[in-house]
């Protein structure tokens, strides 16, 4: 089957971009397409595979994200960045709420974070802290900047939703191998957390946050958008930053602008960032068996890619 797609990244977190409205494929198969596009050893790579899917009476489009595993997760902040401005494309608008797999979520076209960087703000939540809504299975009404019995670090930890999981801890200094070996632990899927868990180690900067995430299944990439909203909001709940205010959360992969609102104030997240198109392509998969042919790019965006660079290299 042949499939058109754009390469696309939020903050360097890449994936192979597909308009699916009209493309009907099974969960297994669109598990399959997602393992075989998003393998890094094969023709194209990312860290998962985003759909363009129809919309419903209340949403003109929807969105479906699996990870480079072939895992579908509740929503992909970064992900959403990209998809949401496919779908201003194709429907003419400049704002939508969007369809997700378990939820929904806001975006609009937003002012360039840096000349020539197609940017989208996109708003989720609200943010959950029970850990029913985690998948943790703890004894406590919610884990905010805790240790948890259990899970081999003695770090404290702050567990949320958005409303895929995440579990994140302040740290001085992110400890790469440190996080990758938890991560690992997580991805066995063990009883403390048997859907497993996103796992983000995140240093306090003079403006805001650096987070460094291992993401359920993907492992370690350069950014993850609802980790970064996710630790905005962790750094709200702890006192390490003030809710309400607009910060930026750096990553390996550039930065986005991040503002979580209080709990009781809604519990949302904004989150503004690029939306950056590499190049349009199209390649055969078998949804069988995975099986792909060799891809034929139709059109480089070089002028995207280049505006981005100079973000993430400044
Ligand atoms: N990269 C994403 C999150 C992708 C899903 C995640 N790995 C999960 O399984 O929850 C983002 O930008 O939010």
């Amino acid at each position: 089957m042949r499939f058109a797609f754009i390469k696309c990244h939020g903050s360097g977190n890449d994936f192979p971009l597909i308009d699916a409205r009209a493309i009907s494929l099974d969960d297994a198969q669109w598990a399959t397409v997602a393992r075989a596009l998003a393998d890094r050893e094969g023709p194209v790579g990312g860290d998962g595979l985003l759909l363009l899917t129809a919309g419903d009476d209340a949403h003109p489009f929807g969105m479906r994200m699996f990870n480079s595993d072939g895992s579908e997760a509740e929503t992909c902040l970064n992900g959403l960045r990209c998809t949401a401005r496919l779908g201003f494309e194709v429907t003419g608008l400049d704002a939508a709420q969007i369809r997700l797999k378990t939820s929904d979520a806001h975006a609009e076209r937003a002012e360039e974070i840096a000349p020539g960087v197609e940017s989208i703000t996109t708003r989720a939540g609200p943010v959950a802290t029970d850990p029913a809504s985690v998948g943790l299975k703890v004894d406590a009404e919610r884990v905010v900047d805790m240790t948890v019995e259990g899970l081999p670090s003695e770090r404290r930890f702050t567990a949320l939703a958005i409303p895929n999981p995440h579990l994140i801890a302040f740290v001085e200094a992110v400890d790469e191998a440190e996080l990758v070996a938890l991560g690992d632990w997580c991805e066995a899927g063990p009883a403390l957390v048997p859907g497993r868990i996103n796992v983000s180690f995140v240093a306090l900067r003079d403006d805001g946050l650096f987070v460094r995430t291992y993401e359920r299944g993907v492992g370690l990439t350069d950014s993850c958008g609802s980790a970064m909203a996710a630790s905005t909001f962790a750094a709200g709940l702890t006192g390490r930053v003030a809710f309400g205010r607009e910060i930026t959360v750096h990553n390996r992969g550039g930065l986005v602008r991040a503002r979580a609102d209080a709990p009781d104030a809604g519990g949302m997240v904004s989150i503004t960032g690029n939306a950056t198109f590499l190049y349009d392509a199209s390649i055969d998969v078998d949804p069988a068996t995975g099986a792909t042919s060799e891809f034929v790019q139709h059109n480089r965006r070089e002028d995207e890619a280049d505006a981005w660079d100079a973000v993430a290299r400044s």
